[in-house]
């Protein structure tokens, strides 16, 4: 496989127009429509968006864990470490999965095999991909559970998935992903299925492993909150597409996108004070979105140009970019427009 020489050292995931496509009876359904993502060692980005956005299959396309009718478009581009994994073959792409890249779902007891112990669920990587013997993976694998906080780890490495508590099986999942010490951690939703306290004991043992081992977390989330506490970047999806980037506290304190802006509005988590503004309409079909921008029709802000072209990115401040006409220098901005 080739390195690209212009490839940044420290990015470690990065998707260039990114395209899956669901190829139904019924029509093409464009659901990953354009995505660009970087992911640089070490850091946290967040991916948020309403339901049905298409971050799901942004991370799904990313790890090769899709079949038809759901396919990765020609012209996409997916580097991790440089090197380009789009077009693999599905034995190469697994031996990467688990060991460069790997994925903590939403539901934890659906990804563990429920006849397995969970130490050798954790240490099965470790001897697949890098070679240990089965004594050396037990070993690593109880040091690993007692890395991600499950206490008494000897003893419950022979635990089976049902012998423990929600949190304890995505502590599990986690030192599973993490076994083999990859540059890149996918995490859908990793706390949704939790209730509060255990999430927020998730997202902590997450942070702390991100620093220690500095591996690079895409984090799939519909929680703007989550974003603020985890987060260093964050992207904000809409029909397909990202329509807002940047570093978390200049997106969340000043957001540009009116998307951006709805989805705060409409969001419990970072001012409880406020009343909270579900966002009018509904997200276009995706087998026929409209030309211009996707947001036009729920859009307070739209004009004539919104209805007819989609908007290429501007640059913010601080690093954060932004797809609006809003932000279109030759545009004449009308009274009432957002502030820069
Ligand atoms: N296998 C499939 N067949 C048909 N449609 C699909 C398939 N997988 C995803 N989709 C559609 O693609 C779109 C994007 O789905 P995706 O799961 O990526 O969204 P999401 O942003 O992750 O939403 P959620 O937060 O609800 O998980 C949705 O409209 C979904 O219905």
């Amino acid at each position: 496989m080739q390195t690209t020489a212009s490839f940044e050292q420290e990015t470690v995931l990065e998707c260039c127009n990114l395209r899956t496509y669901i190829h139904t009876r019924r029509g093409l359904v464009r659901a990953v429509d354009g995505v660009d993502l970087k992911l640089k060692a070490g850091r946290a980005l967040g991916l948020v968006g309403e339901s049905g956005s298409g971050k799901s299959l942004t991370a799904f396309s990313i790890m090769g864990l899709i079949d038809e009718p759901v396919r990765i478009e020609e012209g996409s581009v997916i580097r991790l470490e440089g090197r380009d994994i789009g077009n693999l073959s599905r034995k190469q792409l697994a031996g990467l999965r688990g060991s460069r890249i790997a994925m903590v779902f939403q539901e934890p007891m659906t990804a563990l095999n429920p006849v397995h112990t969970v130490g050798w669920q954790v240490g099965e990587p470790l001897i697949l991909h890098l070679g240990m013997t089965k004594a050396q993976a037990k070993k690593r694998a109880i040091e690993l559970l007692d890395l991600v906080g499950i206490k008494d780890a000897a003893r419950r490495a022979d635990d089976y998935p049902h012998q423990l508590s929600g949190g304890m099986r995505q502590r599990v999942m986690i030192a599973i992903a993490l076994a083999c010490d990859p540059a890149v951690l996918l995490a859908d939703e990793p706390t949704t299925a939790l209730d509060v306290t255990v999430q927020s004991q998730i997202l902590t043992i997450l942070a702390e492993l991100r620093k220690r081992l500095r591996v690079a977390i895409l984090l799939i989330t519909h929680d703007l909150g989550v974003v603020e506490e985890t987060c260093d970047d964050v992207a904000v999806m809409y029909a397909g597409r990202i329509v807002e980037r940047g570093p978390v506290p200049e997106v969340l304190q000043r957001p540009r996108h009116p998307y951006t802006r709805a989805l705060l509005a409409s969001m419990p988590t970072l001012d409880t004070e406020a009343t909270l503004r579900p966002i009018p309409g509904s997200v276009p079909d995706a087998r026929s979105w409209p030309k211009g921008c996707r947001f036009a029709s729920r859009c307070e802000f739209v004009t004539g140009r919104c209805l007819d072209e989609y908007p290429p990115t501007f640059a913010g401040d601080a690093g954060a970019e932004v797809a609006c006409w809003l932000y279109d220098e030759a545009q004449p901005r009308s009274q009432g427009g957002l502030q820069r």
